[in-house]
């Protein structure tokens, strides 16, 4: 594992969760984490797109915390390491946004 990883500090929370909130990322309640709701068309478009952040969540050693029921995904991220919002977390949401709209 490289250089351990650090919580978010408030400056890069001012730089960097504005465009997520835009993009309907919600912070979590009483706990350092983002979540968001994907619906997609069906099963099969979900899985699609749930294989796609798999195999990048692997490449990345980052996994999401999530569930599927038919054609809806609920995704929460955070970094366990660290306890809290890192910047692997912001990469993963931006990936798992530009996945989720291909
Ligand atoms: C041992 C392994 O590298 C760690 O448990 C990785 C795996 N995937 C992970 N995923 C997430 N979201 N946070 C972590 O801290 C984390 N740590």
């Amino acid at each position: 594992m490289a250089g351990k990883i650090q919580v978010l500090t408030l400056d890069e929370r001012e730089q960097l969760l504005p465009m997520l909130r835009n993009a309907q990322w919600a912070e979590v309640v009483g706990r350092d984490a983002l979540y968001k709701e994907f619906i997609f068309k069906d099963f099969n478009q979900a899985f699609g797109f749930m294989s796609r952040v798999a195999l990048q969540a692997e490449k990345m050693d980052h996994h999401p915390e999530w569930f599927n029921v038919y054609n809806k995904v609920h995704i929460t991220l955070s970094t366990h390491e660290c306890g809290g919002l890192s910047k692997r977390d912001i990469s993963l949401a931006t990936f798992i946004d530009q996945v989720s709209v291909l």
